[in-house]
């Protein structure tokens, strides 16, 4: 079978390490949960947001016979990744006697599986979380890498912990639902995925935005599941963020402070596109990245419709929010860079002029 013939079989993907698990990628692979939640579980928290009210319900009803399956509605999208959301979890955990053989399943966004992976990840210390990811941008991204987390009123994911999930089932059969716009949103970690490793990414999403955006198609599977083995051999070396997996963050760090700018009405995915503009900007400004490759960012992202300006006049606020970056050090802000394709890189402690004037490319 050539890449690009339809699939009907699952795809599983191996995330390595101390913990590994599989992401499992397919049609009917939702069927697997019970064997992801395994032998011991006994109690299921299944943790979703309003629009996924029917789905949770069914699954509920699918696992009825081994588990006993409480759900909790959560807040839609950021309104979810708060600490009071975490807390209505934990009371519901300590009301219904959970213990550490019960689990936790996030079944939603990225927004979702970050909240019902912190709250397995503090739970007890530490309970069995499965993620069911919803959207494209939590297939290919948020729910593989064990990353969880919630904002605080001062930046987005301060509040954390890495928490390996048991497996992760990417439902194909659920996106049907998923309007385009978060289709398109989530296509921005894929092009993350194609900057920083798969190239092949960026040549099939030129080739026709069409079909590399519907997940219908076999270009759509190929794109989607190279970005998930991109981000599964990146935290299978470096699951705690000691060193590579920073290159996740391409992107992120301007990213993130638009996101907090926009008081969280903005995507992820469309403030990570206007990330990624400004880390091409600094590569080309500091030498390192070629004209072709820089203009490269703008073209995709413009294909996918995603954004790739920014209003000229926050750079202060925008700065002011970047300091409290994960990846700063001493006062001091790094950023993923590109030295070429697939060739990303940490710029360390850049020229505030030069900031500035990479800002000022993609001012509108
Ligand atoms: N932990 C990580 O490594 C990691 C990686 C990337 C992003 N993230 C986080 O993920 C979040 C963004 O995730 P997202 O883009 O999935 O957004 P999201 O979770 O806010 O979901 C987007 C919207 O889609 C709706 N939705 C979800 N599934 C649906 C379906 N099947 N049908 C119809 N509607 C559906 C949701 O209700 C929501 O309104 C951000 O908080 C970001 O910080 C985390
Ligand atoms: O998995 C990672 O590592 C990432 O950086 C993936 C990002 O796409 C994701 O948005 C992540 O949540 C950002 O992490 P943070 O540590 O900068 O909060
Ligand atoms: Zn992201």
């Amino acid at each position: 079978m050539t890449a690009l013939e339809p699939q009907a079989e699952p795809t599983v993907i191996r995330v390595g390490g101390d913990e590994g698990y599989d992401v499992v990628v397919g049609r009917g692979v939702i069927a697997r949960i019970g064997d992801a939640l395994g032998p011991a579980v006994r109690k299921v928290l299944l943790v979703h947001p309003a629009t996924l009210g029917a789905r949770a319900a069914e699954l509920r009803e699918s696992l009825t016979d081994r588990f006993e399956v409480i759900l909790a509605e959560i807040p839609d999208a950021e309104a979810g990744k708060r600490v009071e959301v975490a807390a209505f979890c934990w009371q519901i955990l300590g009301q219904a006697d959970f213990t550490r053989s019960d689990a936790v399943v996030g079944m939603g966004g990225g927004a979702v599986t970050d909240l019902a992976g912190f709250v397995a990840a503090t739970w007890l210390r530490g309970v069995r979380v499965v993620q069911v990811p919803t959207t494209v941008l939590g297939m290919v991204d948020a729910a593989v890498g064990g990353k969880t987390g919630i904002n605080t009123n001062e930046g987005k994911n301060l509040v954390g912990v890495f928490h390996a999930p048991a497996e992760v089932i990417c439902e194909l059969d659920l996106l049907d639902t998923l309007p385009k716009n978060e289709i398109l949103a989530g296509f921005a970690e894929i092009v993350k995925a194609g900057f920083i490793r798969y190239p092949e990414i960026l040549d099939t999403i030129e080739a026709d935005p069409e079909r590399a955006t519907d997940p219908a198609t076999p270009e759509f599977r190929r794109v989607v599941e190279l970005a998930i083995r991109m981000k599964a051999d990146v935290v299978t070396e470096d699951f705690k963020e000691a060193g590579l997996r920073e290159i996740l963050n391409y992107g992120h760090t301007l990213g993130h402070a638009v996101e907090h700018a926009e008081r969280y009405q903005w995507r992820h995915g469309a403030a990570v596109a206007v990330g990624m503009m400004f880390a091409a900007e600094l590569g080309r400004l500091s030498g390192r990245l070629s004209d072709e490759v820089a203009d490269r960012h703008r073209r995709v992202l413009e294909l996918l419709s995603l954004p790739t300006s920014y209003p000229a006049g926050r750079w202060n606020t925008l700065l002011a929010t970047m300091q409290r970056d994960k990846k700063s050090r001493g006062g001091q802000l790094r950023f993923i860079v590109l030295d070429d394709l697939a060739k990303p890189t940490v710029m360390q402690a850049p020229d505030q002029s030069m900031l500035f004037a990479a800002y000022q490319e993609i001012g509108s």
